[in-house]
This record gives C-alpha cells, sequence and structure tokens, in this order.
C-alpha cells in the first residue's frame, strides 16, 4: 500500500492556481524528489501533506487514511525546511532533542536516541557543540538528526542541501540516500537542482509552471524519455525542433533526421540529445560552423551553427573536439532522438 497519496489536490491563492488536481503516490521506503521552475508549487505541495496548508479540492491519504481535518502534529510527518531553522540558543543535543522532548520521552531514552542519531548522520559526540560553531554541512547533518528524532513515517525535506556549496551537497546527497536506504525511511524531497534529484530519488515527479504535474517516473525514464518539450527544456535539452514525421524519418530544420521505429506519422516535436549530434569532416551530412566550447570534464559541449535552423548542441569525447570557427558535419544518432509526445489538452 501506498505511505502517502494525493488525489487530485488542488490549491489556489486568489487567482493564482499553485496546486492543478495532482496526483502521486509515494510507496513505503521510497524516495521521491519533487523538481520544478520557481513557483510551480513544489513548496506548496510539501505544505499541504504536512497540513500547513488546506487544499481547496481533492484529498490527502497518509497511510490509508483522508487527512483532511488532521492538524499538523498527528500527522506524523518530519519536516526539515531550506535554512534548516536550528535553535541558534541551543546545542546539538538541545536541537536533535526538540521532537523527541515536544512528544514526552523520558530522559535517557532521549540521551540514548541523539547519540544514536548523531552516530547515523555522522556527527558522533557533538551533543555539546554550540550549532553557531558549526559548519554548514555539519548544520544540515543536525538538522536531519531533529527530523529523523522523532521516526517520521514520512520525513519531507524542503531543498535539503539548498545553502550548500557544490561538492559538499554530492557527497551528502550520496550520503543521504544510503542513509534513507538503511533506515528504510520514506522520503518527499523538493528541490530545483536536478543533479541531486537525480541522485537521491527512487522517483522523480517534474512540475511546471499553474502547479500542474509535467511527468512522474524514475530518474532513468524521465531522463530518455521525456513526455514533453517542457519537461526536456527543463532538463537542460536545447535541440527540440518542429517536426514532420513520415515513416523512417521526419522532416526538420535540420534536414532529414532518422526516427525509431514505430513513430506514429504526424506533426511533433523531436529532441536530439547532445550525444546524438555526431560531428564529422566537414562536406558529411549538415553543414556547421562551431560557435562555442565548453568543457564538461569527460566531454566537451560544443555548440554549432547550422547552414539552416537553430543551434545545435553536440557532446563531444575529449580529444575530438573542433575548435571555435571550423567548418564540420553533423549527422544524427537515431537511438538519441526522441520524438516527443503530443502536449496534452488542457482538461
Ligand atoms: N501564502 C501564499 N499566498 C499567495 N500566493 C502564494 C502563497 N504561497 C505560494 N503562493 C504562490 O503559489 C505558487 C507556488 O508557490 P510555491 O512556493 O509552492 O512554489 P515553489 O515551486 O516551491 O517555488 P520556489 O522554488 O521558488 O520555492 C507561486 O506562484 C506563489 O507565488
Amino acid at each position: 500500500m501506498s505511505m502517502l497519496r494525493l488525489e487530485d489536490v488542488t490549491v489556489r491563492f486568489g487567482a493564482r492556481t499553485a496546486l492543478d488536481a495532482v496526483g502521486l503516490t509515494v510507496a513505503e521506503h521510497e524516495t521521491v524528489c519533487v523538481l520544478g521552475p520557481s513557483g510551480s508549487g513544489k513548496s506548496t505541495l510539501l505544505r499541504v501533506v504536512a497540513g500547513l496548508q488546506s487544499a481547496d479540492e481533492g484529498r490527502v491519504h497518509l497511510d490509508g487514511r483522508d487527512q483532511s481535518g488532521v492538524p499538523v502534529h498527528r500527522r506524523g510527518v518530519g519536516l526539515m525546511f531550506q535554512d534548516h531553522q536550528l535553535f541558534p540558543q541551543r546545542d546539538v543535543a538541545g536541537n536533535v532533542a526538540f521532537g523527541l522532548r515536544m512528544r514526552r520521552t523520558d530522559r535517557a531514552e532521549t540521551e540514548r536516541r541523539v547519540a544514536e542519531l548523531l552516530e547515523l548522520v555522522g556527527l558522533p559526540g557533538a551533543q555539546r557543540r554550540p550549532v553557531g560553531a558549526l559548519s554548514g554541512g555539519e548544520q544540515q547533518r543536525v538538522a536531519l538528526a531533529r527530523a529523523l528524532a522523532p521516526r517520521p513515517r514520512l520525513l519531507m525535506l524542503d531543498e535539503p542541501l539548498g545553502q550548500l556549496d557544490r561538492g559538499l551537497r554530492e557527497r551528502l546527497v550520496v550520503e543521504l540516500r544510503e542513509l534513507f536506504g538503511r533506515l528504510g525511511t520514506t522520503v518527499l524531497a523538493v528541490t530545483h537542482d536536478q543533479g541531486e534529484a537525480f541522485a537521491l530519488a527512487d522517483r522523480v515527479v517534474v512540475m511546471q509552471e499553474g502547479g500542474r504535474v509535467a511527468q512522474i517516473g524514475t530518474p532513468l525514464e524521465v531522463w530518455q524519455r521525456p513526455a514533453s518539450e517542457f519537461v526536456a527544456r527543463f532538463l537542460g535539452f536545447r535541440n527540440v525542433v518542429p517536426a514532420t514525421v513520415n515513416g523512417p524519418t521526419a522532416r526538420t530544420p535540420w534536414g532529414e533526421l532518422p526516427v525509431p521505429d514505430g513513430t506514429a506519422a504526424g506533426e511533433r516535436r523531436v529532441l536530439v540529445r547532445p550525444a546524438g549530434v555526431r560531428v564529422a569532416a566537414a562536406g558529411d551530412g549538415l553543414r556547421c560552423v562551431v560557435g562555442a566550447r565548453t568543457f564538461r570534464g569527460d566531454h566537451v559541449v560544443v555548440r554549432l551553427r547550422p547552414e539552416a535552423g537553430p543551434e545545435l548542441e553536440a557532446a563531444v569525447p575529449l580529444g575530438d573536439a573542433p575548435e571555435v570557427g571550423d567548418r564540420v558535419g553533423v549527422a544524427f544518432a537515431v537511438d538519441e532522438v526522441v520524438v516527443l509526445p503530443p502536449p496534452r489538452p488542457f482538461p
């Protein structure tokens, strides 16, 4: 059974729709990350589940029970917010023990649990340290220990690693995933960073403006088969053009492109992932001039100006990248061509 189920949840603020008929389930022990641009309703979604915001329409079920009218403190969910809001006047132990004190846990049990949690988040023995003297990453771990302390049935994280620098975020995200796996925690997290969401989540939910769900799927499904042009562009793919599909090829502003077997004929939008833009010698395929090169660690992203159609991005192995100003030819690899589903009509 799903731990959390949202059924057509709608939230409006005046004329603005923050969530539009959102449906979503989170299974026990699953980590789901909600991803989307600013203002797409991510925080509102967490607030509705926590009971900090009521839904205008639809229902929230936890463990199969409708939560309408159930107050925040009776929902058994843990919340960790973006700015982790530790109590500055309390030491680490005082912060971690906060939720336990609210539940009147006795002193010995509280001490035992605080020590266990600090061990778990990689801060053993930090009980007496003042929180003001901790680094950003350490504060984040304390906030996490505090959220986990009352053993919430669902842990909700709002931009859990938002304030930290990139290196630390990448490390912590791996630790979090490992920790949630070990504890069997059920997690609903919000982030605007797709790398973080993809690294942390079993499934991701991509939201779009107007509080609508654009796609739900595993990171691999969403990455390989974006459900719409919006999702493709949100993931950072730029090679999207209109196409007329006819048999094994599609006519596009870049010329004829191969499309996967079985693609239905008609007017569509087509995405070519940068890895499928194959750079060859000038004279082969679509004629292009190299406009820019960006080093990306194990490959180079080359921006190409074709003789016809919009700019193209190609991912090229390190040693093979052409120079800015070079004339090259481009061919397209069918396994990196995605014909996007037609847009869903508004209900
Ligand atoms: N209390 C409120 N009163 C009025 N409008 C609100 C309120 N809370 C949110 N909104 C609006 O609802 C929409 C969704 O907001 P929300 O904070 O959920 O988005 P978000 O995706 O979390 O954004 P961000 O990534 O910037 O935090 C926005 O247009 C926002 O302006």
